[in-house]
This record gives C-alpha cells, structure tokens and sequence, in this order.
C-alpha cells in the first residue's frame, strides 16, 4: 500500500484535530485522485470534532454550511472544508436530506457518500480506512454503489449523472447492480434542479473517455432529461463520439457538436431550458447557425465574417469544420486568419484610422447616415488593409457623400 503526500497545510488541518481528541482523515474525490495518481482539485477533510469545536482550533474559518456540518478552514490563502461525520436523514426529494444528524462513527459517515471509490479515508498515521473495498474498485476500474446503490440514487438522483461522468472521465466501468439501479431510478433525475443536471453534463462532455458517454442514453437517463436529446444523440452515436474525440476540450465547442444537427432556434430553445448563460447561449447558436457555411480563404471576406462574428467565433468555425467538414479549405482559411492576425489588420470600427467626430467635421450628419458611413469605409479597408489611413477615408467619405 502506497503512501499519500499530503500537503502541509492538511497535515496541519490533522494534527490539529487530532492533538484537541478528535479523528480526522481526508476523504472521498481527493483520496480517490491520490491512488490514481491524479492532482486533486481539493482536500476534503472529515472529522469527528463538532463545527463549533473545529472553529475554535482555526484562527481563519467560515461558515460553508454549518447546518450540514462543513466548516471552510483557510490557511496561506487556500481553502480547506472540514465536515463532521454525519449521517443524513431521510431523504425526501431525491435532493436534500431532512435533516443531518452527526455521529462519532467514521464508517457511518463514509457508508452515506455515492461510490465506494469516494468513500475511503486516509490518514497520514494509520493509512487507508476502507470499509467498502473501494481500491479494489478502483484498481479494478470499476464505479460501485455504496452499500445499496439504489439506496444511493434515491437519496441524491444526481448521483446517476455523477455516475456517467465518473465512467467517462475515469474510463471505469459501472458495475452490474449500480447500472441496474441506475436504470430502475432514472426517471428521480427530474426531481433534480436543471443547474446541477447542466453542471454534470457539462462536465460530462469535456471527459477523456468518450466511449463511456453512450452510458447517458443507453440506461434511460437522458430520456428523462430531454427526449429529443437522447433520439438525436441515439441515432448518430458512432459519429457522435468520433466527433469529439477530435474536438478539444471546451464546453462551448463541445456542446456545437452535440446539438450540431439542431437548428439554431431549437438549439436556443434547448439551451434556455438548460438554463445556460447568455454568452454561452449566444455563442453556440452562433456557431450552429454558421457550421455549415462555407468560410472564406481569403483576405477581404474573411476580415468581414471576423468583423461580424468576433474573432473568437471564426477560430472555432474553423476547428468545426476541420472535424465535421473535412472537406471544407480549413487549412486555407486558417492560414489566411493568421495573416491577418500577424499583419494586425483594421477588423473593427474601432481600429479604423476615422470615427464618427471626424466624419461630422467634414459635413456628415449625425445618425443613421454616420454609421451607414464609418460601415462603408470599414468594408472598404477590409478590401485593402493599407486604406486605413485618416487622409484616404476622408477622401473616400466626401465620395461616398
Ligand atoms: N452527490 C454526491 C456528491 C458528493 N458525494 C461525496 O462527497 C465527496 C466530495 O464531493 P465532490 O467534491 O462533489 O466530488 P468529488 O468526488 O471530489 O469529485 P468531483 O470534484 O470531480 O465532482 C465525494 O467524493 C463523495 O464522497 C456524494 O456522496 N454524493
């Protein structure tokens, strides 16, 4: 069995408790990415000490969710969450537990938490506490239900979808009884608020292991999310996942290639059911709208599109199109954006040589008419970059007067 280099400041977190009498481990996601030899995100540590015990060992602590029992302990600027062993009451909505009720016993803690891969403590002096044979699972690559994983789902639905990501993002298979349960309690996921199933699946999408996303329509679950998702997602699954095996991993693109065949306004439709922020919502649209469009390989037309779409936008059309259009001249295109970029070509009004005070100097009226004009001159530097020059628009301004 292999140590864990715990941080110092987390030893400290341990010592602290232990030196006041009470048990304290790290536990669940980062005792999980330690064995598999992953950077954890963050150290959770578990406790028998009460909330108000661990705050009076901590110079620098604030309430995270006192009435669960988490406490944020900060030391050199970082955040630690200390929660007390609790065991949860009924849960009555799939979501949030009745009540919590805290306990001495570290195994009635760990036996509450979703997988047996998040359920194993360790600490510095006695080593791994593995109640539920969890490295074994994860040495086999195996993602189990504590206990009885029905139970689990029932308790928290989110954890179906946490279930699927884990698969995708770990390459870990999902063992017979937890893919049943997961199964039989699919239709809980709608009792789960759409910003945690958007968070999942956003995650869900950026994972390594894109052979494990069909997990997601296969047992049922996205049929219950949104049907028209599953049916389309069902029918072009091969193509689906060759898609985003060569895509890279940004959400905004990914989820261009999964909603690739809807249109624009069903797209926006799904996105706002999936509460997605504008920006997001704006982009992706965005990108669908112009996917199938044939982009410009040279210099004039390809210097309105970034003017019209942002240069954001265009870099990903490309990347789009040389996964889902391989025939299209992407390499041309994105050649010619170099350019561009390199040369530092006016793309904007604001890069051009006049504005709006300059043209009503010589006569324009303030307006319509102005910014019908400062457009023109726009297009007619994106035709010839070396135009912008105050001197030549000005001239080209009178003329088009
Ligand atoms: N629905 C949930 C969420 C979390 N947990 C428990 O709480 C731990 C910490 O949760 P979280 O930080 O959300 O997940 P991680 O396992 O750390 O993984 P990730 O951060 O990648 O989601 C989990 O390991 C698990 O033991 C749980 O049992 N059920």
């Amino acid at each position: 069995m292999f140590s864990v280099a715990l941080p110092q400041d987390v030893l400290y977190i341990i010592k602290t408790l232990n030196q006041a009498g009470h048990q304290a481990y790290i536990v669940g996601g980062c005792v999980r990415d330690t064995i598999l030899h992953t950077q954890p995100k963050d150290w959770d540590i578990t406790t028998s000490a009460k909330p108000e015990e661990t705050k009076k060992l901590f110079s620098h602590t604030f309430d995270t969710g006192i009435q669960h029992g988490t406490i944020t302990v900060v030391l050199n600027h970082t955040n630690y969450e200390v929660t007390t062993y609790r065991i949860e009451g009924e849960y009555e909505d799939c979501r949030h537990p009745s009540g919590v009720t805290f306990t001495n016993n570290l195994q009635e803690d760990l036996l509450r938490r979703d997988f047996t891969m998040n359920a194993i403590a360790y600490h510095p002096e006695e080593g791994y506490l593995d109640f539920f044979h969890g490295m074994e699972d994860i040495q086999s690559k195996t993602i189990r239900g504590v206990g009885a994983p029905a139970l689990r789902f029932q308790e928290d639905a989110l954890r179906m979808l946490r279930c699927v990501r884990f698969a995708a993002q770990l390459g870990f298979d999902v063992e017979e009884e937890t893919y049943q349960a997961l199964c039989e309690n699919r239709e809980l996921i709608k009792k789960i608020s759409v910003e945690r199933i958007h968070d999942e699946m956003d995650k869900l999408w950026l994972c390594h292991h894109e052979d494990k996303m069909p997990l997601l329509w296969q047992s049922g679950l996205l049929t219950e999310i949104d049907e028209q998702l599953a049916n389309r997602l069902m029918q072009r699954e091969h193509g689906l996942l060759e898609d985003l095996k060569k895509a890279p991993k940004e959400s905004v693109l990914r989820w261009t290639i999964v909603l690739q065949d809807y249109s624009p306004q069903e797209a926006k439709a799904f996105l706002k059911k999936l509460k997605f922020d504008n920006d997001s919502l704006k982009r992706i649209c965005i990108l669908l709208e112009n996917i199938n469009q044939a982009l410009p390989t040279l210099g004039y037309p390809l210097r309105g599109l970034i003017s019209k779409l942002g240069l954001e936008a265009v870099s990903q059309l490309i990347i789009l199109q040389e996964i889902l259009r391989p025939t299209a001249p992407s390499l041309q295109t994105a050649q010619c954006l170099d350019k561009i970029i390199a040369d530092g070509d006016c793309l904007t009004l604001k890069e051009l040589a006049v504005d709006g005070q300059m043209l009503m100097e010589i006569g324009v009226p303030k307006g319509k008419e102005l910014g019908k004009l400062l457009s023109l001159l726009l297009d007619f530097v994106h035709q010839n970059p070396e135009r912008n020059q105050k001197n030549i628009l000005l001239e080209k301004a009178r003329e088009f007067m």
